[in-house]
């Protein structure tokens, strides 16, 4: 984009914000470039730039693709001249990039990209807190979910979008197998100094499924350091794991600790809603590349309906579909998708049965399953016997009569009631949302 198309667009702005608005907020804006759907604008200070984005950004962007410029995203950057005359205070050390240092980004995990719904909801708010930069508000940010819930697309999606607020800042992000890998590399090759030096000049430092370094004794201690150093200098930490840090076993309790020190936030199993979103938000980029193909009435519906395992296996589906329908040139209905994922759709049909459930909940809580079925009234039974209620009203297809029949031949009244009073505390005690959840994936595997 030419300067020239920017002065355009900033006389309309001028109409659309007001004189005001428009001499204080806009006039101080330099245009620097338009590249890959990111219109990046040179500002005299951080504030300056957080202000317009919030406050002008929809407008902006709306005159900028009106004026045929696709831009889909706005940046602000302060140029380090600036930065010196303005007296903002550097909050970081200006490095080179770190590509080099750090694993592969992906360029599709993007917050532009990731669908939310209610059960990634807080787990994509931490996220965007913590990419949009300024004071570190908490200190680590654990995210943690089942396989393929989103936790690697998030944590790149911070990265993407703290190197495009702040390319100044020394990003890190990697495995945990990656750490180790490293680490017994600096070992061997009497390097630890630059390992050291590397992992403690960091900025924000990014650890992905850091449950693998469980059980391996010298890279957590390592880990521990690492971590203790950039905490206390300020530093923001992210770390994502399968499973909440108390439950990840053979991870050093001084670790566990400090991961909870932070904000720890987990991705829920997706519901009906969230797969249907993520499966339209997907189709969309498969219609530009297979422009000839027509996708029938319902078939989304059908997939986000029958696969509920994870987004990558959902993800895999609607990439095969695509492909073996541009393959044989028919239109995806849902016959075909049948068809074409019979494996997938038998795979995610396995069943889980209210007696499963009964015997998960009492080995969980330690109870014997007789008492669980039985008439005892004690707490000690009735919670768990109402959280097997719950999740065999969620898990299974049986009716609340039915249910009840198979807990030692309850009212279905009886029934509706526990699994309300569980949806209760699932809201105010984050110990029995934990609990659901490491059931839930117990009776999955
Ligand atoms: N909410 C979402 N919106 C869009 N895509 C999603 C969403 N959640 C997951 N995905 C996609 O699903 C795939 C798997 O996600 P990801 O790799 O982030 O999972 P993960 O939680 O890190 O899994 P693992 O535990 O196996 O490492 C990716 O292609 C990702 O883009």
């Amino acid at each position: 984009m030419t300067n020239d198309v920017w002065a355009e667009v900033l006389s309309t702005l001028k109409g659309a914000l007001g004189k005001s608005n428009y001499s204080n907020w806009i006039e101080p804006l330099e245009f620097a470039q338009l590249e890959d759907g990111v219109a990046t604008f040179h500002v005299p200070t951080n504030f300056i730039g957080n202000y317009v984005s919030q406050n002008f950004g929809d407008q902006i962007l709306y005159q900028l693709n009106k004026s045929g410029h696709e831009a889909r995203r706005l940046s602000f950057r302060v140029p380090s001249k600036a930065r010196k005359t303005a007296q903002v205070k550097p909050t970081v050390k200006v490095t080179k990039s770190d590509d080099d240092k750090g694993a592969q980004l992906d360029s599709r995990f993007t917050f532009d990209t990731f669908v939310v719904g209610k059960p990634n909801e807080l787990a994509h708010a931490a996220a965007r807190r913590v990419a949009e930069g300024g004071p570190v508000s908490f200190n680590p940010l654990f995210l943690y979910g089942g396989v393929g819930l989103g936790k690697t697309h998030l944590m790149h999606a911070i990265a993407h979008e703290l190197k495009l607020r702040s390319p100044e800042l020394n990003v890190l992000y990697l495995s945990a197998e990656q750490f180790m890998y490293r680490f017994i590399t600096a070992l061997r090759e009497r390097k630890m100094m630059d390992f050291k030096q590397l992992f403690r000049s960091v900025d924000v430092l990014m650890v992905d499924d850091v449950q693998f370094i469980a059980g391996k004794d010298s890279t957590q201690e390592e880990f521990f350091h690492t971590f203790n150093t950039l905490v206390d200098g300020q530093k923001q930490i992210i770390i994502s794991a399968d499973r909440a840090p108390g439950e990840i076993k053979d991870l050093e309790e001084r670790i566990k600790s400090r991961l909870q020190c932070g904000l720890v936030v987990d991705l829920h199993p997706t519901d009906y809603e969230l797969r249907l979103g993520i499966l339209q938000s997907k189709v969309e980029v498969y219609a530009a590349q297979y422009p000839e193909l027509v996708i029938a009435d319902g078939v989304l519906e059908f997939l986000a309906h029958r696969i509920s395992t994870n987004v990558r296996v959902l993800e895999g589906a609607l990439t095969r579909l695509f492909a073996f329908a541009s393959l044989v040139g028919r239109e995806i209905t849902l016959e075909l998708t049948q068809d074409c994922l019979s494996d997938v759709l038998k795979a995610s049909d396995r069943k889980v049965t209210v007696e499963e459930i009964q015997r998960k909940v009492s080995e969980h809580y330690n109870i014997r399953l007789s008492d669980m079925i039985g008439p005892k009234r004690l707490r000690t039974y009735a919670r768990p016997r109402q959280i097997a209620m719950y999740l065999a009203k969620q898990m299974t297809s049986r009716s609340l009569p039915e249910i009840g029949r198979r807990f030692g031949g309850r009212d279905h009244t009886t029934v509706m009631h526990g699994v309300k009073r569980i949806e209760e505390l699932m809201a105010k005690d984050s110990q029995i949302s934990d609990d659901l959840e490491l059931l839930r994936r117990a009776l999955q595997e």
